[in-house]
């Protein structure tokens, strides 16, 4: 049986397989991630020529360690391909993603890209979202507001402020991030607009239909792509 971080380094070599010679691609974040860079970095360095955009400062800095050449988005007119992780994994390829902190960045390059590629291990997959508190990006001034709104509105049980080593969590790009314990979510793209609509919400940790392939690793050394049956 692999470990847990076995079976994450399992996928991230897999997937690495999807990036071909002269690809423009996205990267995203996260300790699956971690182990794409390291397989991606050692395929540079055997010849491999690629370019890619980062989803986070920590995926920049770690690639541009690894000998990975990076490109601004705005200089690209579209990706062929982002691989990312992901927190949950439904039915359908519905996505929370954000436990890092990177979700608006990921999710602006995930809509750059013609395909979203998730590399996931099993604990990732879900019958229904919900169980990961959802993230919630939002802007420092007036959060209490769309935190209320949150609960009293769309019927969270819970809304908590992100914090890391006992100070408020701050994302790359100067925001707060709300974690929301919804008991289930059953419908991704009404409840992403629901969220949209409050004044104050930068983007959601919410991937609605924009997931094509998920690639899975199993404790038992099995590893599976499922595709969005989506057109
Ligand atoms: O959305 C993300 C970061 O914002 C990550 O993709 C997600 O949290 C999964 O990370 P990991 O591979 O460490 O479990």
């Amino acid at each position: 049986m692999f470990s847990h971080e076995e079976i994450k380094k399992r996928v991230a070599e897999y997937a690495a397989d999807y990036v071909e010679a002269g690809m423009t691609i996205g990267i995203g974040t996260g300790s699956t991630v971690y182990w794409l860079l390291q397989e991606l970095g050692k395929r540079v360095q055997q010849g491999l020529h690629f370019k890619a955009v980062p989803t986070s400062r920590q995926t920049q800095t770690l690639a541009t360690e690894l000998g990975i050449s990076l490109v601004d988005l705005n200089n690209v007119d579209q990706l062929v391909l982002t691989l990312d992780g992901a927190d949950e994994v439904a039915p359908g390829l519905q996505l929370i993603k954000g436990g890092g902190g990177a979700l608006l960045q990921e999710k602006i390059v995930a809509a750059a890209s013609r395909q979203l590629i998730i590399l996931a291990d099993e604990s990732k997959m879900v019958n229904v979202l919900g169980r990961f508190p959802l993230p919630v990006e939002v802007i420092p001034f007036g959060w209490k507001q769309v935190q209320k709104k949150i609960i009293q509105q769309l019927g969270c049980q819970l809304v908590e402020l992100r914090e890391k080593n006992g100070e408020t969590f701050v994302s790359d790009h100067g925001h707060y991030i709300l974690d929301c314990h919804f008991s289930q979510i059953t419908d991704t793209p009404e409840l992403n607009e629901a969220i949209h609509n409050i004044p104050g919400v930068v983007e959601t940790g919410l991937f609605p239909n924009m997931a094509d392939i998920a690639v899975v690793g199993y404790a038992d050394g099995r590893i599976t792509t499922t595709t969005s049956t989506l057109p």
